[in-house]
Order: structure tokens, then sequence, then C-alpha cells
């Protein structure tokens, strides 16, 4: 696991770069993407490039990490308009090569099965952008969630719930119940891992990410695991680091031919 500290505004750089390198490596890349405040700034970096630099997405492929379960097809808060909003209708993105699992769905079960099949079908994730909340959860992987699980319908914790009544005019009531995720199984077959934490709400989340002994109390544990993870965090993220120093020295003393 490779651990960056930096401004925020850089390590928005650092995983846009990464994901810039792997669309111009190979311009069909199937792309894993997060909701939620931490990659907002990676979305405007690669909307950045597309306006200057013709980045283009016109042939990747999207499939995002989770979905609330009964919001309205309309409703902005649902994950599918907020992606549209925040990256895929800002660039060059037809709208049919991103999806994500349908909380909209008669069949929930069925549809988390789709959603796997499609997952699969494109070849897998090439990288997976991800943000942590503060109770340890990966997409909506809560704690308690099994580290093999797949796409799955979850109940929110009380925790997540509160966390983001923010984005439903600080009105907890409105926060659905119920989601809609890839399972942290899911999750670790995408080749790539990145992900984005800043603040210092974050520091325990990501102490125990990347220190603390795998457990499901903690469900980001379990990308100790992964081959290929590389953690972004701000100074107020990493704050509660106990190897701070020791990943500081290795990221500066890295070939800069290297990438994440
Ligand atoms: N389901 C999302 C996660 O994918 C996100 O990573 C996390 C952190 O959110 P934020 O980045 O806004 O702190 O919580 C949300 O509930």
């Amino acid at each position: 696991m490779e651990v960056v500290i930096a401004p925020a505004q850089e390590l928005a750089v650092l995983a846009a770069d990464a994901i810039e390198a792997l669309l111009r490596r190979r311009a069909d890349a199937v792309l894993g993407l997060a909701t939620g405040s931490s990659p907002l700034k990676v979305y405007d970096e690669l909307a950045r490039r597309h306006d200057a630099e013709g980045l283009s997405f016109a042939r990747a492929r999207g499939f995002m990490l989770d979905e609330y379960v009964g919001l309205a097809a309309d409703h902005p808060e649902r994950y599918r308009n907020v992606i549209a909003t925040e990256i895929a209708d800002r660039v060059d993105w037809p709208a049919d090569q991103v999806t994500g699992p349908d909380g909209l769905a008669d069949d929930l079960p069925g549809a988390c099965a789709a959603y796997e099949e499609a997952i699969a079908a494109a070849g897998g994730v090439d990288l997976q952008l991800l943000g942590i909340g503060t109770d340890g959860h990966i997409g909506f992987n809560e704690p308690g969630s099994s580290l093999a699980s797949r796409t799955r319908i979850k109940t929110l914790t009380e925790q997540t719930r509160v966390d983001n009544a923010r984005f439903f005019d600080d009105d907890v009531d409105q926060v659905p119940r119920h989601c809609l995720t890839q399972g942290l199984g899911t999750i670790m077959e995408a080749r790539h891992l990145v992900l984005l934490a800043t603040g210092k709400h974050k520091a325990e989340a990501v102490h125990q990410l990347v220190e603390g002994p795998v457990s499901a109390l903690w469900p980001a544990t379990v990308m100790q695991w992964h081959p290929h993870a590389t953690v972004l965090v701000d100074e107020a993220a990493a704050s509660r680091l106990q190897l701070a120093g020791y990943y500081r020295q290795t990221y500066a003393s890295k070939p800069g031919w290297q990438g994440l």
C-alpha cells in the first residue's frame, strides 16, 4: 500500500494523472467511480483536462460503487445523477457507458446480480476511485460487512446517515436507510484502488485503514490485502498515522517515472 501525504489539490492532480495515463494507454478503460465529496476535485481536474487538453472519455466505461435505494429517478442526490453532474456530463462520456446499481429496481437482489455480471462482462474495473466514511466504510460497506461480500443491499448506519444529511438539507430523515453497494470482494477485484481522504474527521479511519488490523469492524482495512492500493491523504487525514515519516520519505524518494 502506498500512502501519499500532500495538500488536497495536489492529491487530485495525482489521481487525475493516474486516470489520464490509463485512458491514454487504453481509451476503453474501465473506471470505478465514487460519490461523496472526496473525489470532487479529481472530477474538476479531469473536466479541466477534457476542456483544455482534449482528454477523452468517449470510449471509457464507468461503474459506480453504490446507490441509495428508493430515491426518485430525478432526485439530485441519486448517485447516478450526482455522477452525471460531477463528471460524466462535463466531458464527452456517452450516458450509456456509465452505470451504477439500480436502486429503483423491483427486484433488488436481481439488480445486484446483474450489476456484478455487467462489471465482469466489461473485463473488470481498471482503476477504482474510493472515499472513506468516518466509520471506515468504502462504497457503502458498513462495519460488519463480509470482507468477501459482493454487490448487495445494505442498511446504512446512523453515523453514515448523519454524515450524509448535509446533502439532504441537513435533514437526516430524508437520507435513505438502505443502499446497494459493490461488496468488498467486488471492490478488491479492481486492478488499482485509489482512495482519497481529507480532513481531521477522517484521521482515525485512515489510521485503521493503513495501520490497523484487518477487520470487518473497519471495512476499508481489507485494502491491506490488495496488491496495488494507493492512499492519498492531506495532513489532517494523516494526523494519526504512526509511520507518517516513513511514508513521506518513501514518496519523496520515489522515481518520477513510476506514477501511482
Ligand atoms: N457512499 C459514500 C462513499 O462512497 C464515500 O466514500 C463516503 C465518504 O464521503 P465523503 O467523501 O463525502 O466524505 O461516504 C459516502 O457515504
